[in-house]
């Protein structure tokens, strides 16, 4: 049956960007997969707490622990580490002992703090996923459960297809907007939606190289286009700002 509706295929994860920095991340094990786990969480400025008795760490938690990029609780696991004082935003286990794990995870659910049971998907809130990261660009692959190292794959192939400095460019843009809520920081409803609508039509008529090639000049005159409207190429802000666009030269003359 087709509606103009989205149509609905039940079965999937809720895919979302968890804001956890400064929030407190309670590790439960030190080996292969906690150290992965760690990597993920640091990237996202958690504040991580591995639990793990000294001689369980391996080398790359063991390094973390040393240069004090996480907390080290040296012993097993006990609930008083999930006591409402401690803050405990997020729990993830990656331990060599199902029945400590199936403990934990109970005991998580008592406390109704969200966790994931690394390799015990009945056991989790959330799964992971294979992540491509590039600056502030994150994409995510999740194969529901079905193939983890398929997800890894996917993630590489899709990682290869991206043009060159897609990372960069999103930064400007980034940096575009900011500047332009500085320059035009109204807030009623028609603010924000002639906001919306000009930096969307700017990020529809500008490419990737467009964004990597505008500077700091490049980035006020554009903003000043705002108040009219209009939204200018590149190669119009680089000329009213300097006129120095550097033309790849043909041979032509524009006589063809
Ligand atoms: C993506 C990734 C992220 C990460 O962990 O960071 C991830 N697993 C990765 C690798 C991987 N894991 C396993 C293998 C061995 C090959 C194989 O078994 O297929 C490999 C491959 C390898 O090691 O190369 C074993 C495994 N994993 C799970 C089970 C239990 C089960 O399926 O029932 C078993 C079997 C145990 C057994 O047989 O007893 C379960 C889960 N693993 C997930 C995530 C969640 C679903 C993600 C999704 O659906 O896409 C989920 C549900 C829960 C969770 O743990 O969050 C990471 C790749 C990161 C990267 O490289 O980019
Ligand atoms: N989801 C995935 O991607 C994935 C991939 C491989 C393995 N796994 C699973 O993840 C789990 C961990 O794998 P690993 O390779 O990191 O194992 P590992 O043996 O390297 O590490 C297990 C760690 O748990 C610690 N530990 C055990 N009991 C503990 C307790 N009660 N409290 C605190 N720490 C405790 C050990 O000291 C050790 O540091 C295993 O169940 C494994 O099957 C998951």
């Amino acid at each position: 049956m087709s509606t103009k509706f989205p149509e609905i295929q039940g079965g999937g994860s809720l895919i979302l960007a968890w804001q956890i920095k400064n929030k407190e991340v309670l590790v439960v094990g030190g080996g292969e997969v906690a150290a992965g786990r760690i990597v993920n969480l640091l990237n996202a400025d958690a504040k991580v707490t591995v639990v793990c008795p000294r001689e369980g760490l391996n080398e790359e938690v063991a390094y973390r622990v040393d240069h004090g990029q996480v907390r080290h609780i040296d012993r097993i696991f006990l609930p008083l580490d999930l006591e409402p004082e401690r803050k405990v935003a997020m729990v993830l286990t990656a331990v060599d002992d199902p029945e400590a794990s199936t403990r934990i995870w109970k005991y998580c659910k008592e406390m109704k703090i969200p966790a994931n049971i690394a390799d015990v998907p009945s056991e989790c809130d959330f799964y992971f996923g294979s992540v491509h990261r590039d600056g502030p660009l994150q994409i995510m692959v999740s194969t529901n459960g079905n193939g983890p190292r398929l997800a890894a794959a996917i993630r590489r192939q899709i990682g290869r297809m991206l043009p060159k400095g897609t990372g960069d460019s999103i930064e400007k843009v980034g940096q575009l907007r900011r500047r332009l809520r500085r320059a035009a920081p109204g807030k009623s409803t028609r603010d924000i939606s002639k906001r919306m609508g000009w930096m969307s039509a700017v990020c529809d008529r500008w490419s990737t190289e467009d964004f990597n090639a505008m500077d700091d000049e490049d980035m006020e005159t554009l903003v000043d286009y705002y108040e009219s409207g209009k939204v200018p190429s590149f190669e119009e802000v680089r000329l009213g700002n300097r006129g120095d666009v550097v033309w790849e030269f043909d041979g032509s003359f524009g006589w063809m």
